[in-house]
């Protein structure tokens, strides 16, 4: 494996084979609607959405469809890889398990956000984590979408009203996704409002595989991953015998096992790091909270003294005037100019 060190990002790179397919990948905080996303553009319910019963996304799963004008979309719904509440050996090995499922590379990523929970530092560092592990041109493949568009008819918004009063840095994920965004409502029954979205998500990744040149996003391991799809071709059309067909195949399982223990520790080395900046970045934002509160708080204190010692040299002053208006009043013939 080349760049298995944890810092070279920018090793990893964009090619990757054109089969003619589109691979999709759904990222995004558990609860935002990614299967409920992947269903809509799917048009069935092959993915479980969490329903009163509370069920949540386990593990990667990759759906096929064949769209009205003849595209072949593959559609991977993926648990809440970057929640905070995520141990890494998990996601670690979602990972691989989410390239090996996109053997030919992802053309686009669907970043899930709702409208209807608040964009939060957790949002944006798993935002930050994925940059991390896949490089930023990651971004290059991103669309975002946010779902709850029937909650934001409901109150008489627009997306871009909503994203007017959003803050800072969801501003700027859009501004380096080049403004991709899509509005769903996943909820709704018109087959017209349907078919708008799916339209928009699909001109969308249009854009996007024309801005990467039609190559999907690719890196080291999904060479790996599709190298090992070529040697099992080999060995289903290399007219072996039984047994040779038995050995060839535990050979490859096995490398596969040790494939995957290392690209498991080299995600978990990467994450771990990411974890490591952000818990740094957290304090040092909060600890720079924390002293300009009390910058806040001495001003406040300094400027409560700073009126009182004025109240009182007032009052002196109204006093001793008083003082003066009374001596005149004791028939002095003083005049005042
Ligand atoms: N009102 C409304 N609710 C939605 C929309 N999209 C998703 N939901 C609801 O949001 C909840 C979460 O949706 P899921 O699709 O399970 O979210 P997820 O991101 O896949 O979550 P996990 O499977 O737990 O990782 C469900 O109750 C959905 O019905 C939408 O456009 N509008």
């Amino acid at each position: 494996m080349g760049g298995s060190g944890v810092d070279e990002v920018d090793d990893w790179e964009l090619t990757g084979p054109t089969t003619g397919v589109t691979t999709l990948v759904l990222v995004g905080r558990t609860g935002n609607g990614k299967s409920a996303t992947g269903n809509s553009i799917l048009g069935r319910k092959a993915f479980k959405s969490r329903s009163r019963s509370g069920a949540v996304t386990q593990t990667s799963e990759l759906q096929h469809v064949e769209m009205n004008d003849g595209r072949q979309l593959n559609v991977i719904d993926t648990p809440g890889l970057f929640d905070p509440t995520v141990n890494p050996d998990f996601l670690g090995k979602e990972i691989v398990k989410c390239i090996d499922l996109a053997k030919d590379g992802l053309h686009g990523v669907l970043f899930v956000l709702s409208v209807r929970n608040r964009f939060t530092a957790e949002e944006a560092a798993a935002l930050e984590s994925l940059q991390m592990l896949f490089g930023e041109k990651i971004l290059n493949f991103m669309v975002v979408i946010f779902t709850g568009g029937d909650e934001l008819e409901e109150n008489l918004e627009t997306l871009e009203d909503y994203l007017h009063e959003s803050p800072l840095e969801l501003q700027e994920l859009l501004r380096q996704c080049n403004h991709r965004k899509v509005l769903f409502n996943n909820k709704t029954t018109s087959e017209t409002t349907m078919a708008r979205q799916i339209t928009e998500l699909l001109k969308q990744i249009d854009i996007v595989v024309a801005q990467n040149g039609g190559h999907p996003y690719s890196n080291e391991l999904f060479h790996e991953a599709q190298e090992r799809l070529n040697r099992q071709k080999d060995i289903d059309s290399g007219g072996y015998s039984k047994e040779e067909i038995q050995f060839l195949q535990k050979q490859m399982e096995n490398a596969y096992a040790e494939q995957l223990k290392q690209l498991t520790e080299m995600v978990e080395e990467k994450l771990r790091i990411t974890t490591e900046r952000l818990e740094q970045r957290l304090s040092s934002e909060q600890s720079a909270r924390e002293n300009a509160e009390k910058r806040a708080q001495i001003e406040q204190e300094e400027s409560g003294e700073k009126i009182r010692m004025l109240q009182e040299k007032l009052q002196k002053a109204e006093e001793e005037t008083e003082n003066l208006k009374k001596q005149m009043g004791g028939g002095s013939k003083c005049v005042i100019l």
